[in-house]
């Protein structure tokens, strides 16, 4: 049952709840005269008559009275004085007002509203003489049961009359009155703390806190979007202004192309170039949406999951991704097997994805979502390419995890069949209008209609109509426009860095696990060297590594099959994930571990082909060629072809970060590779461009390094067996020296060094990918 609570903390630290539907009246008055005010606040900083609350049934206003000490009401961390003249304001769950001087606590009253199903009273814990330890853990005198609040997340200490919040570098951080703090931050009387959606009351000495979270309430103002420019400017989002209630299930429905998405990346915070402002329980979302994001998930319209991992182990990996560094297995092992109970997917838990039908995935990649147990929930199209009876079923399961795991969940979706089981929709009109924003039945009688469909034709041929329709029908207070003006700086929170070295730890491990466990491609990509060996065997001349051209020809070939092989390794690899990629980039995920995870594998993979296309071919070859360094050179031909695979796997990695698709990447690849063919010095003599190309390419110095190994300089030409006398004109390129063997190398790593960095600086452009 919904209940609209007031908190009312006096000047001298004293609680008292009111509850507003109590008193069964629509205006209430609130001040210090009880002959005159229902809300009677015997405190002389309030006014005989301060303020009066008007109450409609789903929304609830506040006009200061004229009050000596007038109002503060705060709003995402901004904050405005109101007097009488500003007429009613727009009082939303998690509203904060403050009567008296806000600079000094003694002298201020603060009034908290909530508004949510879940409601428990105040609990206190006195701060005299101790430490109050707030975490997971129950050790602590405040225990948060929640997997984002960290074991140990922050204490606070009295001393000498200051009281100090000390931030333990916990996960996900702490706001203090709607802003983040990093480290240590002073307390002053009537701060609210607050530790993901947990809101806590210092006052008088003493914290209180709830341990039940009441939800998470999310509310958009005037949010606009234009996109293109010039004669390509387009309004994608109009004006759009909405409030969405703790743990209800909402749809965002409209005709194609209607904004539903881009609005939802909006109140998601995943875009942020928009204008207006989105709140989340009444907190800018996009000034401390680093903060926030921790609360919040987002279930994309492609699955976020890998194919060849099983369920469980998949879930597994990005517990330990998402879920605070000092959360034990047991704890990941248990909320995985709560995840998997709510999404009806127990019984698969050891199956591997790829064989999970259409639904099945669809829910595992909200159980993928559902583990860090966000309270706001978003869906992109959820149900699209499901059955009827499966879609059904989908959609029992988000209403059933909005009310019994107190989540808001929002989704775009196409399909009116299951809309009864939302409630509320919001209808987007073309151009990004929003045409309604209600319960189903509230929609069908404003349109005048019991069919949903009927709403979709009427809006397509006038939305501009039903926009303005529905927002003068909507205006809850003429007061909107000023109070969003308020604008606040971002603030970056210095927390915790979770640590790289675990995260490229774990992505290396899931890496590797998935190609392990595509054994199929494996075996592919190591049969390839050998037969590659096999056919430069039988294309090579006798006389390889004794006569100039022959060799020459071989080298080329075999760098040319190195830098195939390594190319052809990575350059699907990123592409082919960048959904979970973006997903797990604006969750935590750090670029450069996730490049350097899947770098390490791959060179470990690489070197195994380079050592099968070495050896194979060399011994197949039978040459005894005395090496630069060594005796048996052919561990220096082995280096140099890794050192060819290594910096080809880079290659790979750079167009595989920047296009969206395998199919794109292996369009791109044939210009690649025909780059390294023409400019690698070896098929035709370079001079000018064309030679400063060459020192860009992996062919040339593979083909160097290659070259001066075997000594080519020293080698007979072909045309000296009938013409002794004829002289070898020594090429620049192969010096057959160990100092330049090494300087060729080492270009060849700082190049895969390069390489690998413009890769990662490339993947930043995944957050900006549309869905
Ligand atoms: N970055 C952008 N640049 C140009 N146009 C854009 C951009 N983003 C969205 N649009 C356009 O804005 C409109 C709304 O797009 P959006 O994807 O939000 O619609 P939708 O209602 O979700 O559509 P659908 O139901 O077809 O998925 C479309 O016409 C789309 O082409």
């Amino acid at each position: 049952m919904e209940r609209r609570m007031l908190t009312v903390i006096n000047s001298n630290g004293a609680i008292t709840e009111v509850d507003l539907d109590k008193y069964n009246k629509k205006e209430l008055r609130i001040g210090r005269d009880g002959s005159k005010c229902d809300i009677v606040i015997a405190d002389p900083i309030v006014s005989k008559v301060h303020g009066m609350i008007h109450l409609e049934r789903s929304y609830l206003m506040y006009r200061d009275e004229d009050s000596s000490n007038g109002t503060f009401w705060e709003n995402g961390g901004g904050r405005k004085l109101l007097s009488k003249r500003d007429g009613f304001v727009d009082i939303f769950d998690q509203t904060v007002l403050r009567i008296g001087n806000v600079n000094n606590p003694d002298e201020m009253v603060l009034l908290l509203y909530q508004n949510s199903d879940e409601r428990e009273d105040w609990k206190r814990v006195s701060l005299d003489g101790q430490v109050v330890r707030i975490g997971r853990d129950p050790e602590n005198q405040i225990v948060l049961r929640h997997p984002g609040v960290s074991k140990r997340h922050c204490m606070i200490i009295r001393k000498d009359n200051h009281t100090v919040l000390h931030d333990l570098r916990s996960a996900n951080g702490v706001m203090v009155n709607g802003r983040a703090v990093s480290g240590n931050v002073e307390l002053n009387d009537k701060d609210i703390i607050q530790i993901l959606d947990y809101k806590l009351l210092y006052c008088n000495t003493c914290v209180y806190y709830h341990t039940v979270t009441s939800g998470i309430s999310l509310r958009a103002s005037h949010v606009n979007k234009i996109v293109g420019r010039g004669r390509k400017k387009k309004q994608i989002l109009n004006d759009v202004s909405c409030e969405i209630r703790p743990n209800e299930f909402v749809a965002i429905i409209g005709g194609s192309g209607a904004g539903k998405t881009t609005l939802m990346n909006a109140i998601s915070g995943f875009e942020q170039e928009f204008t207006g402002k989105v709140y989340c329980n009444n907190v800018d979302l996009v000034a401390q949406f680093q903060h926030l994001k921790n609360i919040i998930g987002f279930v994309p319209q492609q699955d976020i999951i890998y194919e060849n991992l099983t369920l469980k182990r998949m879930l597994l990996y990005t517990a330990k991704l998402k879920m605070p560094e000092d959360t034990k297995k047991q704890e990941m092992e248990q909320r995985i097997e709560a995840v998997l109970k709510m999404v009806d997917l127990l019984e698969h838990q050891n199956t591997y994805i790829r064989k999970l039908s259409g639904g099945q995935k669809k829910r595992a990649s909200i159980a993928v979502e559902l583990l860090a147990d966000p309270k706001l929930f978003f869906l992109d199209e959820p149900t699209s390419g499901l059955d009827p009876g499966t879609e059904k079923n989908l959609m029992e399961t988000l209403s059933r995890l909005a009310k019994e795991q107190n989540k808001t969940i929002i989704m775009v979706t196409h399909t009116t069949q299951n809309l009864h089981l939302c409630d509320k929709i919001i209808f987007m009109g073309p151009g990004g209008r929003l045409c309604f924003c209600g319960n189903v039945q509230e929609a069908e009688a404003f349109y005048g209609t019991s069919n949903l469909v009927d709403i979709y034709n009427k809006i397509a041929e006038q939305p501009e109509y039903w926009q303005r329709k529905f927002g003068q029908s909507n205006q809850t207070s003429t007061f909107r426009n000023n109070v969003t003006d308020m604008h606040e700086k971002p603030i970056v929170s210095k927390r915790k860095k979770e640590s790289a070295l675990r995260q490229f730890g774990i992505l290396a491990e899931r890496y590797g696990e998935l190609l392990w466990n595509d054994k199929q491609r494996l075996a592919l990509l190591l049969i390839q060297p050998f037969l590659i060996a096999l056919l430069l065997n039988i294309v090579a001349d006798k006389n390889i590594f004794d006569i100039y051209e022959s060799t020459k020809s071989m080298l080329f070939a075999l760098s040319c099959s190195g830098i195939w092989i390594g190319m052809f390794d990575s350059i699907q690899e990123i592409c082919k994930e960048r959904v979970i990629l973006k997903r797990e980039y604006m969750a935590n995920l750090k670029l450069p571990c996730y490049m350097l995870s899947k770098f390490m594998l791959q060179a470990v993979l690489g070197l195994v082909q380079s050592i099968i296309l070495t050896f194979v071919f060399l011994n197949l070859i039978g040459k005894d060629v005395k090496g630069i360094f060594l005796s048996d050179f052919r561990l220096e031909v082995l280096l140099t072809m890794w050192l060819t695979v290594l910096a080809s796997i880079a290659m790979g990695f750079i167009i595989s970060a920047m296009v969206k698709s395998g199919d794109k990447a292996m369009a791109v690849a044939p210009f690649v590779l025909i780059v390294q063919l023409l400019f690698s010095g070896i098929l035709f003599t370079l001079k000018g461009i064309g030679k400063k190309i060459s020192y860009c390419t992996v062919s040339r110095w593979s083909v160097e390094a290659l070259g001066s190994i075997s000594r080519l300089n020293k080698l007979d030409l072909k045309m000296q067996a009938d013409f002794p006398m004829l002289e070898h004109e020594a090429e620049s390129f192969f010096k057959a020296t160990g100092g330049h063997v090494i300087k060729v190398w080492l270009i060849l790593l700082a190049m895969t060094i390069v390489l690998v960095a413009i890769g990662t600086v490339l993947l930043r452009n995944v957050a900006k990918d549309r869905r």
